[in-house]
């Protein structure tokens, strides 16, 4: 299986029809079986595993379960601004959310161009870290109102939170070290997509604000989930149930930002604020990639897995770099010490 290839793709590649038949059904849940067991071995078996723990929920008849063809059809009769990816020598990319005229609301063909990168990112793996920011700095004011209120029904509202909840979850669960460089404002669906990067890096002057109440909403794009697992439930509850804005005081202080980034001055020379988001993610990336990824892999696996499952895919991700190219340097270049 390949390293990348979600046991859920493959489900989906044998059955990609939706809702599935319950004969179907029954099958794929053996393959499953399969694929997780036969990889159980290498590291694939740990992200087969861990994510099978997420898309477990469509082995008991999901409701939520949908044809991504289908919702990425309809989305992109919603057009506008891109999501661009670079991907650079340092293996470091950089993920712009780029409708400046719309202050980087996601159209449809935004939302669908995000999962596009994000899989293209599960597929680089010479990769070790990842920004993600705005164009003509600012972050992002969610989802485009004007496709928003196109979509309004419940079965497309939910299909569309389903198609950006699937892409943000795998954006974090990527190898990657990720940071969010938040500039200007993130709003809604914004500030949701600051939680699926591992840090938030926010200019002085910038604002993080769950408006989701003000529109008779909750998070819908898994912001809720992930933001008690960043700050607790009690800011949680304080941040939604408020629609609080967070400047950057606030972020650092209930641990929302993990740092502030002077705005830059011409003249004292300081770096512009992507410039500075790279020195502050390059002491997490500094290294030979198969590291960098394997410490994210076990990271990941001990926040999103019971404590047995962790361990063992703890050891997987050990037997990966134990014995290769960084550890056999590193023990060379000890011997010397002697
Ligand atoms: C799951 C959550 C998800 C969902 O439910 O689908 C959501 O995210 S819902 C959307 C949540 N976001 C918002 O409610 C933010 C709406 N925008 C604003 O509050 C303001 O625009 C701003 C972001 C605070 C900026 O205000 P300001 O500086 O005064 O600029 P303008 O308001 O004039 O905006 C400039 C320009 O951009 C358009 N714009 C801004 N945000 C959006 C948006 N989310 N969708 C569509 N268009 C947006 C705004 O209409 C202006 O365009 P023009 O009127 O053509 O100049």
């Amino acid at each position: 299986m390949c390293e990348f290839l979600p046991v859920k793709s493959i489900i989906n590649i044998l059955c990609p029809v939706s809702p599935r038949p319950r004969c179907c059904r029954m099958v794929l849940c053996a393959v499953r079986r399969q694929l997780l067991s036969s990889s159980s071995s290498s590291s694939g078996g740990a992200w087969a595993r861990l994510l099978h723990r997420h898309s477990s929920g469509c082995v008991h008849t999901n409701v939520h379960d949908f044809n991504q063809d289908e919702i990425r059809e309809k989305l992109q009769a919603f057009p506008g601004g891109s999501v661009d990816l670079l991907k650079q020598e340092s293996g470091v990319a950089v993920l712009t959310v780029n409708n400046p005229s719309r202050m980087n609301a996601f159209s449809g063909s935004m939302m669908v161009d995000l999962e596009e990168r994000v899989s293209q990112l599960e597929s680089w793996t010479d990769g070790k870290g990842l920004i993600v920011q705005g164009a003509a700095g600012t972050f992002c004011s969610g989802s485009d109102l004007n496709a928003v209120r196109a979509i309004s029904n419940p079965q497309d509202g939910m299909k569309m939170c389903m198609f950006m909840q699937n892409a943000l979850t795998r954006l974090l669960r990527l190898p990657l070290i990720s940071v969010a460089l938040v500039e200007g404002r993130a709003l809604g669906g914004g500030a949701e997509l600051t939680t699926a990067c591992d840090f938030r890096l926010m200019a002085s002057d910038s604002v993080i604000q769950f408006v989701h109440k003000h529109m008779g909403l909750v998070p819908g794009w898994g912001g809720a989930a992930r933001l008690v697992r960043t700050v607790g439930s009690q800011n949680a509850l304080k941040l939604l149930g408020g629609a609080r804005k967070v400047d950057a005081e606030l972020g650092l202080q209930i641990g929302l930002a993990d740092a502030v980034l002077e705005v830059p001055r011409a003249e004292e020379g300081a770096g512009t604020q992507l410039q500075q988001a790279e020195d502050w993610l390059s002491r997490y990336t500094k290294g030979p990639a198969p590291v960098i990824r394997a410490v994210k892999k076990v990271v990941l696996s001990g926040r999103e897995l019971p404590l047995s499952e962790a361990l063992r895919t703890e050891k997987d991700v050990f037997g990966t770099v134990w014995g290769g190219p960084a550890n056999l340097h590193a023990l060379a270049s000890k011997s010397k010490h002697r």
